[in-house]
This record gives C-alpha cells, sequence and structure tokens, in this order.
C-alpha cells in the first residue's frame, strides 16, 4: 500500500529525505495552494506536513477523508485545530526540541536588536544619516529580564541572558522555587514579574489562558520605560494596548517576532519607531528547519506504518522505556476488548480495565485506548483509532476506568476488562505469555486458555452427558471444522461453558441450531 503525503509550508528538503526514501510513501510539495484549493486537493492524502502557515481548520479536516496524520514541523500547533482531528481519529504530531536552539537565540538577538537600536540606526546609515545621538541605547549587565513562561526556550533565554550578565527572573505555573535557585534566576508570580522587570520577553504557547496575557492592566503594572519582546505567538500581547503604550512611553520599545495576523504587508505598530520586527523567523535557520523536519517525517513514517509515534499532541507521550514494555500488549489489549463486546451483545454503559503484575507499575493508557478502541469499532466502525477512542467513548456517555489491582492470580502479567451494560456485566481476562504471545485466560469464572485470534464459538450450557457430541454434530453438519475445544464449569450438573475455535465464521443458521439445544443456554459467535 501506498500512503500519499502533502506538504503545504515549505520544509527543509533534507529534512524530508527519510519520506522521500520511504519505499511505501509518495510524497507531494506544493506551498503555493490557496485554503479552498487545499480543500479540494486534502481528500486522496493520508498525510498532512505544515508548519505555522497554512491553517489546518475544522473545515478542512471534515474534508480530509483519508487523512490520519498532520504533522507540524515545530512546536506551536495554534494553526492546527486539535479538538476537530481528535474527533476525526486524525493524530497531530510535532517536533518540539528541534527549533529551541534557533528561537532561544533569536530572541537574543531581538533583544539585543533592541537595546541598542541596531535596526533604526542602519536603516538611517542607508538612508545617508549619520546620527550617533539619535541611537544611544542600553546596556543590559544589571537590567533585570522577566521571562513570562519558562519552558524549553524561555530556559534556554534564561541561561544565554545570565550570560550577558542580566539578572533573571521568571514567571511559570510550573516552575518552583528549587528549579528557579538551580537554574541561578529569581521567580515570582505573573505580576511581582512584569513590575520588576527592565526587559519582558514572552515564551508561554498561545491559548484561551495566555491571549492578551499582556494587555492594558499588565503595561499598567509595568516599570516606565520597559521592554517588550515577543518571539513566541502573536496574541500572546495584545497589540492595540502594546501600540497605546509605546505611543504613550509607557514601554520604551518592543522587539516582535510573531503578530496577531500572519504574514502581513502593513502593520501600524511598525510604523513606530520604537519597535524592531522580524517576520517569524524564530526557527528559521538551516539546522532548526533539518532537525524539525526530520522529527516530523519520522513521526509520520512510523504512524502510517503502525508504529508508535514519539512526539504526540493529541495523544499523551510516553518515555521509550514505558512504550517498550506495554507495546507488546496493545494487540492483546484491542482483542480483549473486540472479544467482550462480541460476548455481551449489547451496547457497553460501562468500561473498566484492571491491569496487574508487570502492568501494575507504568502507565498505561494506550492500552486502555486500545481496549476501548476493539469495543467500540464493534458498533461505530473502522474509522474508531487510538486517537478518537476515549473521545468518542465520552461522547456517548460510556463511563472508562482503569485500575490497578496486585492481585494478578499468578500470571505475570494480567488485564482484565469488565463490561456493563444495561442487563448484564461481563469479563474477560488476557495475558501475554512469555514466547507464546497473547492468551485469553478467563472468561466470567471461567478458565480458559485460547489465542484471541480467528473465529470462536463461546457456549454456556449445563453440564451433563451428550451435550459435547450433540454440539459437534450441528457443526459438522454445517460443514464447520472444530480447531481447539475447551471445556469447564462450575460444578459437577451445574453450568458450564465451551469455547471453541473453528475454521469459518459460525453463520446464523448453525448458531440457531445450536441454540435450539435443550441444554445450551447461549451460544455466542466471536470473530476477532
Ligand atoms: N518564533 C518562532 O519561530 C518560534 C516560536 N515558538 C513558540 O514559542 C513558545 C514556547 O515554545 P517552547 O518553549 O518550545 O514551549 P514549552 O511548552 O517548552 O514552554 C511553554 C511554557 O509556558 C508555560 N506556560 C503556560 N501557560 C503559562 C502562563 N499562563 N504563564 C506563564 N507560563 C505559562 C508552560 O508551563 C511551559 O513551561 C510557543 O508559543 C511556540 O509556539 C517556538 C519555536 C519557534
Ligand atoms: O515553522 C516555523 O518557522 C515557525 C516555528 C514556530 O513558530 C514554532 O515552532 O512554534
Amino acid at each position: 500500500m501506498t500512503f500519499h503525503v502533502l506538504i503545504t509550508d515549505p520544509l527543509s528538503e533534507e529534512g524530508i529525505q527519510p519520506l522521500r526514501e520511504a519505499k511505501n510513501i509518495h510524497v507531494v510539495v506544493d506551498t503555493e495552494l490557496t485554503p479552498e484549493q487545499l480543500e479540494e486537493k486534502i481528500v486522496g492524502f493520508d498525510a498532512l506536513l505544515v508548519r505555522s502557515q497554512t491553517q489546518v481548520t475544522r473545515s478542512l479536516i471534515s474534508k480530509a477523508k483519508n487523512l490520519k496524520i498532520i504533522g507540524r514541523a515545530g512546536v506551536g500547533v495554534d494553526n492546527i485545530d486539535l479538538e476537530a482531528a481528535t474527533e476525526h481519529g486524525i493524530i497531530v504530531v510535532n517536533a518540539p526540541n528541534g527549533n529551541t536552539n534557533s528561537a532561544a537565540e533569536h530572541t537574543m538577538a531581538m533583544i539585543m536588536a533592541l537595546s541598542r537600536n541596531i535596526p533604526q540606526a542602519y536603516l538611517a546609515l542607508k538612508n545617508h544619516e549619520w546620527n550617533r545621538k539619535k541611537y544611544v541605547g542600553v546596556e543590559l549587565k544589571d537590567k533585570t529580564l522577566g521571562v513570562i513562561g519558562l519552558g524549553r526556550i524561555g530556559s534556554e533565554v534564561a541561561y544565554r541572558a545570565k550570560g550577558q550578565r542580566m539578572n533573571v527572573i521568571a514567571y511559570d505555573p510550573f516552575l518552583t522555587k528549587e528549579k528557579a535557585e538551580k537554574m541561578g534566576i529569581g521567580c515570582g508570580t505573573f505580576e511581582e514579574v512584569i513590575q520588576q522587570a527592565d526587559f519582558i520577553t514572552v515564551h508561554t504557547p498561545l491559548m484561551k489562558e495566555t491571549r492578551h496575557l499582556i494587555n492594558a492592566d499588565a503595561f499598567a503594572k509595568m516599570k516606565d520605560g520597559v521592554y517588550i519582546v515577543n518571539c513566541a505567538r502573536g496574541g500572546i500581547i495584545d497589540e492595540d494596548a502594546l501600540y497605546d503604550a509605546i505611543v504613550s512611553g509607557k514601554v520604551a520599545g518592543a522587539a516582535l517576532d510573531v503578530f496577531e495576523e500572519e504574514p502581513f504587508h502593513e502593520h501600524r505598530l511598525l510604523e513606530l519607531p520604537q519597535v524592531v520586527a522580524t517576520p517569524h523567523l524564530g526557527a528559521s535557520t538551516v539546522e532548526a528547519q533539518e532537525i524539525v523536519a526530520i522529527d516530523v517525517s519520522r513521526d509520520v513514517i512510523r504512524y502510517l506504518n503502525g508504529e508508535p509515534v514519539k512526539n504526540p499532541v493529541n495523544l499523551p507521550s510516553l518515555p521509550k522505556d514505558v512504550l517498550a514494555t506495554i507495546e507488546p500488549y496493545f494487540h492483546l489489549a484491542e482483542k480483549l476488548g473486540a472479544f467482550l463486546i462480541d460476548l455481551v451483545k449489547e451496547v457497553a454503559e460501562e468500561i473498566h480495565i484492571y491491569y496487574s503484575g508487570e502492568l501494575y507499575d507504568v502507565e498505561v493508557s494506550p492500552l486502555t485506548r486500545n481496549t476501548v478502541k476493539g469495543i467500540l469499532k464493534r458498533h461505530l466502525g473502522s474509522h474508531v483509532n487510538d486517537v478518537n477512542a476515549l473521545y468518542l467513548a465520552e461522547r456517548r456517555d460510556i463511563t472508562v476506568r482503569e485500575s490497578k489491582t496486585s492481585s494478578n492470580k499468578g500470571f505475570t502479567n494480567l488485564i482484565t476488562v469488565e463490561i456493563k451494560t444495561k442487563s448484564q456485566t461481563r469479563r474477560v481476562s488476557g495475558t501475554l505469555l512469555n514466547g507464546l504471545g497473547p492468551r485469553i485466560v478467563k472468561v466470567d469464572d471461567y478458565s480458559v486458555d485460547v489465542t484471541p485470534k480467528g473465529h470462536m464459538v463461546f457456549i454456556q450450557h449445563i453440564d451433563m452427558p451428550g451435550v459435547i457430541g450433540r454440539m459437534g454434530s450441528i457443526l459438522a453438519k454445517h460443514d464447520i471444522n472444530i480447531a481447539t475445544m475447551q471445556v469447564d464449569r462450575s460444578d459437577v450438573g451445574g453450568s458450564a461453558m465451551m469455547m471453541l475455535t473453528i475454521d469459518r465464521h459460525l453463520d446464523d443458521a448453525a448458531l440457531e441450531e445450536l441454540k435450539k439445544l435443550q441444554e445450551i443456554n447461549d451460544v455466542v459467535a466471536i470473530d476477532l
């Protein structure tokens, strides 16, 4: 099968080599599409790769019938409608580490350009104006830099600013005093930081909570003559409030790499001589562009080939060692879900998954998603996947619970899935046998040992002589060959079960005939 990948923003040619070299991938680069043209073109593609320019809207996603993955060659995913992608089962991956250095270096370049009026002085010189008096700057040494958002880039900026002998103080909801001390910087509340800083640089994502974080109120609290830097996202700073604060003299100058609307040809902030600006160049280095394109290309290849990705945005990402522990269980988890939903033959109202043994101590949410996927696929079809399984369950008011239990019933690992429907509660347990692969080891209270694969029949009957023979004759009459068979019972003459694996699907005629046997209480055909 060949997968089709569309690239709509300029990506490093070296960076997309892994995609070009992949045998089952066909790459199309088209960076000139209008939104309307993109909506038409997207239909035939399995993957879409973008930077920050392409707007991946709900409308585009709804047209992308074959789309499985969106790759963002960079950090910010505010140009992608994540909610719509999740609802449609499309995974979004980004490249969070590749451009950190470049963005931090660009921020420092902007701070220095701002403090020494370098762009303005250069422009004057180009216009034959030699004016030393007009472009007197300020030193950075001993000034306080306030960093709002001390993540990857904010931290790198903080380290570099210390190299300029600035005092650094930061605000980040996740910043502890201990971490700040370790980094040799101060920390404070948002208000404390903006009140004390001579330069303020923002490095948060753009989200509901950070939109216009720096607004008229915030400017009012700042020192007179403060400098403002934004190399993160337009919209974190209220541009109208910034304009007013510069005109009033509250803000001495601003360095902006990002804007509320991009791209543009004219901007009123750029008419102010105190503003220096670049057109979203923070990540635009040869090195960063190559790394982010490689990272995202590799994740696209992994995902299209059914392997776990490294940098999912709409799924939690897991450390390598955890992934290595749980990956072998992905298949078992999905099959247990599928087996059980076939068994209950009703819509699930509650799903409870119990993990024990070696799964007791690890993050198991991907297994939970796989189990729910196995269950929901039976009712909702093949568009259910790891990305949207939990979302779809929630939308249908199906409660999904996950528990760790130390009772492993003698197995080194055990997954038990329990489904509650309107009329019943049923359970199935499975394990991964060293060297032998997945096994179902318990159905309700009956012990079994069966590979969750192919066609099966689960029969509940009364424990009495002759049932097995009569059942066997009916299957033979319908030309259905039994591959394996197991029997278990609660007590002599009590309720019992048979678990068969057969060579083809148990058709309705055979099923109905089996059900007519007096000793048989229930027959379920299961196809995994
Ligand atoms: N100009 C450019 O070309 C580039 C811009 N960026 C942008 O830079 C920003 C930062 O990127 P990274 O450092 O990689 O992200 P990150 O996720 O490592 O760091 C973001 C930090 O912001 C913090 N934060 C969240 N809400 C906050 C709030 N209300 N107040 C204070 N802190 C808050 C988070 O706790 C986190 O530590 C993003 O917006 C990203 O899109 C990234 C690369 C290049
Ligand atoms: O793709 C780009 O150049 C922009 C990078 C960026 O803004 C990001 O990674 O968040």
